[in-house]
């Protein structure tokens, strides 16, 4: 069953359209990451999603709902993580979450928030002490709160350690293994890649690219990067060459592990070595490289 459906969305600030007719769908207990540049429209998608704005044009659902209409149904079944939390920072980890535990029907306990999010050691500690990673913690532990059938994260694990993230990534997983649906924006690309199985890239209020994450990654050209061996030039070898970065050679290629193969049989048959030698499936970097370049020349050929 579909969790959430975005059909023509449409949202505009004024004259300015922040977001310019999107569909998408998610379907229950996916991650759905939502992807793109600053100002692309991702928060104001989420913001109509959770009913804080209402659509110019288009339909939003939320577990069949209409996030503006039924408000109140909405807000009891999904959990929501903006990016700036507003916390009274004189009450301690415990105080606030005990406040928010008051207006949720049924509320998680909670010293199995604070565990889940690790926050356990912090509960004593007011909330102007908490450190930024610290404070997005907290935020999630209040999106959970409810045990939301959808939850909707937007840039989660800004300001997190490493480690902080990684544990942050496990606690996501677990909440869409246990069935919640979970609609990530994220700037980092990693993250979502690691997350998501769809995700639909935002520019300017507009879907550029939108599929399941395995999909759309197997579709884009791989990598194959060595160093140029000397006396090498990059017409010299067997398989085009993308660009040149200081010595090393990249090669975008449909099928990376042939094009590997190639290169490597034929500087076998010259005595070459090769360098450093990187073989990859595309990543959503790549893809969101390439769509900049793509951008940039459609705009020398306009
Ligand atoms: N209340 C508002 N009034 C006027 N313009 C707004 C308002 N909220 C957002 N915008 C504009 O709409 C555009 C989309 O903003 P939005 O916050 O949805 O982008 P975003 O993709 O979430 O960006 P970021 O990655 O920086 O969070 C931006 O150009 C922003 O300046």
């Amino acid at each position: 069953m579909t969790a959430i459906q975005v059909d023509g969305l449409t949202k505009s600030y004024g004259d300015f359209v922040a977001v310019g007719g999107i569909s998408f769908d998610v379907p229950r207990g996916e991650i759905f990451a939502l992807l793109g540049r600053n100002g692309a429209g991702k928060t104001t998608t989420v913001e109509v999603l959770a009913g804080f704005q209402v659509p110019d044009e288009g339909t939003v659902r939320v577990l069949g709902l209409d996030p503006a209409r039924d408000r109140a149904k909405v807000r009891a079944s999904t959990g929501i993580m903006l990016q700036e939390a507003g916390f009274f920072p004189d009450l301690t980890v415990a105080q606030t979450v005990d406040a928010w535990r008051d207006f949720v029907a049924a509320p998680r306990p909670r010293a199995e928030t604070l565990e889940l999010t690790g926050l356990g050691a912090k509960a004593g500690t007011k909330v102007r002490q908490l450190s930024g990673g610290e404070k997005r913690r907290l935020d999630l532990a209040l999106a959970l709160l409810s045990r939301p059938d959808v939850l909707f994260l937007d840039e989660p694990t800004t300001g997190m350690d490493p480690e902080a993230r990684k544990h942050t990534w496990e606690v996501i997983r677990d909440l869409a293994g246990q069935g919640t649906t979970i609609l990530l924006t994220t700037h980092y690309l990693e993250e979502a890649q690691r997350l998501a199985t769809s995700m639909a890239i935002m520019d300017r209020g507009l879907i550029v690219a939108h599929g399941g994450m395995a999909e759309t990654l197997a579709s884009q050209a791989g990598r194959v990067a060595f160093e140029l061996p000397t006396a090498v030039a990059p017409e010299d070898l067997p398989i085009p060459v993308t660009s040149v970065e200081g010595r090393t050679a990249v090669c975008r290629a449909a099928d990376p592990d042939l094009a590997a193969q190639t290169l490597l049989g034929w500087a076998g048959e010259r005595g070459l070595r090769l360098r450093g030698l990187e073989v990859r499936t595309a990543t959503l970097e790549d893809l969101f490289l390439d769509l900049a370049a793509g951008e940039k020349n459609d705009k020398k050929v306009a």
